[in-house]
């Protein structure tokens, strides 16, 4: 995957995402840093994994304004409040695939804990499965500037990394750019599926 072009980078993101099966109907939605000031989101109510170049609207970081009037997606909010509030951020992915889904019900607390797994180490800065790392939790909302929010006070307080789970919605993930991006969402939905399983038999 070359990043010499970054917009076809982020489209053979999304298709290699549509046929993990993260995004079913028209759930998800991603985006690329094009700047300080301006990011490049998806349309809204698309097929993720069907993406073309000419999907991915131009939207303002600082306002969430749309100069080509058309509609990106609902949860652009998400996007533009990480690209604000973390300059590093090059590229946000939001997948809806059944392990975030599920696990972000099952774990009721406002953080999943990670723990004692070698692929920890796909997150950017992790060095050992001894270390814990925690994917904030958030209730879903249909009120995505007061979800944005809400993920803005808790990041003041503990600066968000690599994700966050919105309880029975879906992962959102990040990196520096869209290689780290993938990676990240790719480790994290390995994480998850372990630790489902691990919850699964060691209950019986
Ligand atoms: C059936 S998808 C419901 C909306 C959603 O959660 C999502 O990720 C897709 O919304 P978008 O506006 O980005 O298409
Ligand atoms: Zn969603």
């Amino acid at each position: 995957m070359t990043e010499n072009n970054p917009l076809n980078a982020l489209v053979a993101t999304c298709h290699w995402i549509g046929e993990k099966g993260w995004c079913p109907a028209t759930g998800g939605n991603m985006s690329l840093r094009q700047d300080r000031q301006y990011c490049l989101i998806s349309e809204s109510g698309k097929d993720k994994g069907l993406l073309t170049a000419d999907d991915f609207l131009q939207v303002e970081i600082a306002t969430n304004h749309v100069p080509s009037g058309r509609t990106p997606s609902a949860e652009s909010g998400l996007h533009t409040l990480l690209y604000g509030l973390y300059p590093e951020v090059g590229a946000v992915l939001h997948t809806h695939s059944v392990n975030s889904t599920v696990l972000s019900r099952v774990e009721r607390s406002q953080g999943l804990r990670l723990q004692g797994y070698e692929m920890q180490k796909s997150l950017a800065g992790q060095r050992s499965h001894l270390d814990e790392v925690v994917i904030p939790i958030f209730d879903n909302s249909q009120d995505i500037a007061a979800l944005a929010a809400e993920i803005a006070e808790r990041a003041h307080a503990h600066p968000l990394q690599y994700g966050f789970l919105v309880r029975g919605h879906g992962l959102t993930c990040w990196g520096k750019n869209i290689a780290e991006a993938r990676r990240h969402l790719e480790g994290l939905e390995f994480l998850f599926q372990c630790e489902l399983q691990r919850r699964l038999l060691e209950a019986k």
